[in-house]
C-alpha cells in the first residue's frame, strides 16, 4: 500500500511550549489509523498541523506525493484533506444546511453541492429532518454528525478525526465507531484522535502512541492494545 500521508520530524510549538517534538508517521491509502495518549500529549496539534490551522514549526508533510507542508487551511480540503475539530465547532446560529454548505465552499458547481448534500443526508438522516434547524438546537450526538458530516462535504480522502466521540452517550460512541468503519468502506482513509482508546483500537488498523509530544509507541492495532507503552502513556510514565 502506498502512503497517502507521510509526515517526517513534525514539530509544533506555541511560543516557548514544545507540543508536537519531531515525529514521523505516515497514513497508507485505505487505513484507519488511531492517534492515542493522555490529555496534553500533542495529538490536536498533530491533526491541526496537517491542514494548516497551526504552523508548522519544522518538517515536511506529504499528501499525495505533494509537499504540503505550510499550505493553507482553505487549500487542504480541495485537495482532499478535511478536519472534524475537537468540540465539533458547528456555526449555531446557522441552519444544518448552511453548517455542510460550508464544507463544500471550495465547490463551485452547483449540481456537486446538491450531490454532497444527498450524500451526508443519506448517511446522517436525521441531518436531513433537522436541515432547517439552527445547529446549536441539536443535541450533542447530531452536532457531532454535521460536523462529520461537513468535513465529509468536500468528499475527502483523508478525513481527520479529533475526539469524535468526546461528550457523547455510551449508546451514540458505539455509532460514531460504526460510523468510522462504514466510511472506511466507502473508501475514505481515516486519522482519528480518540480518549477512548478499547473502541479506537478496534475500529483501526494501526496507531501510535504520543507522550509529551513524542511517538511512544507505534504498531498494529490488536498489538498496541496490549502494549505496555500505551499502559505508560496514560499512566503519565512515558
Ligand atoms: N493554542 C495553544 N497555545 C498554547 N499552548 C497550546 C495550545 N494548544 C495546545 N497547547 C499546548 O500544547 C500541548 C499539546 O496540546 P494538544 O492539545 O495538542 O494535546 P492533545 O494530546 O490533543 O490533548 P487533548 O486531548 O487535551 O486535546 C499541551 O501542553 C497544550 O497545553
Amino acid at each position: 500500500m502506498t502512503s497517502l500521508l507521510s509526515v517526517q520530524s513534525l514539530s509544533v510549538s506555541y511560543g516557548p511550549i514544545e507540543a508536537v517534538r519531531g515525529i514521523d508517521f505516515d497514513i497508507k491509502e485505505g487505513e484507519i489509523v488511531a492517534f492515542l495518549g493522555a490529555n496534553g500529549a500533542g495529538k490536536s496539534s498533530t491533526l491541526n498541523a496537517l491542514v494548516g490551522l497551526v504552523p508548522v514549526t519544522s518538517g515536511k508533510v506529504s499528501f499525495k506525493g505533494q509537499d504540503i507542508t505550510d499550505w493553507p487551511p482553505e487549500s487542504l480540503a480541495p485537495a482532499g484533506m478535511t478536519l472534524s475539530p475537537e468540540g465539533r465547532r458547528v456555526f449555531g446560529a446557522l441552519s444544518v444546511a448552511e453548517n455542510l454548505r460550508m464544507g463544500a465552499f471550495s465547490i463551485k458547481d452547483k449540481a456537486a453541492i446538491e450531490a454532497a448534500w444527498d450524500r451526508v443526508y443519506s448517511l446522517f438522516p436525521i441531518l436531513h429532518e433537522r436541515r432547517d434547524q439552527f445547529a446549536g438546537t441539536l443535541s450533542g450526538g447530531q452536532q457531532q454528525m454535521l460536523a462529520v458530516g461537513r468535513a465529509l462535504m468536500s468528499s475527502p480522502k483523508l478525513l481527520l478525526l479529533d475526539e469524535p466521540s468526546l461528550g457523547l452517550a455510551p449508546k451514540i460512541i458505539g455509532q460514531v465507531f460504526d460510523l468510522i468503519s462504514l466510511l472506511r468502506d466507502q473508501g475514505v482513509t481515516l486519522a482519528v484522535v480518540e480518549q477512548n482508546v478499547s473502541m479506537a483500537l478496534e475500529v483501526a488498523d494501526r496507531g501510535y502512541v504520543l507522550a509529551s509530544g513524542e511517538i511512544v509507541a507505534s504498531g498494529a492495532a490488536s498489538k498496541l492494545a496490549r502494549s505496555d507503552a500505551l499502559k505508560s502513556a496514560y499512566l503519565g510514565a512515558a
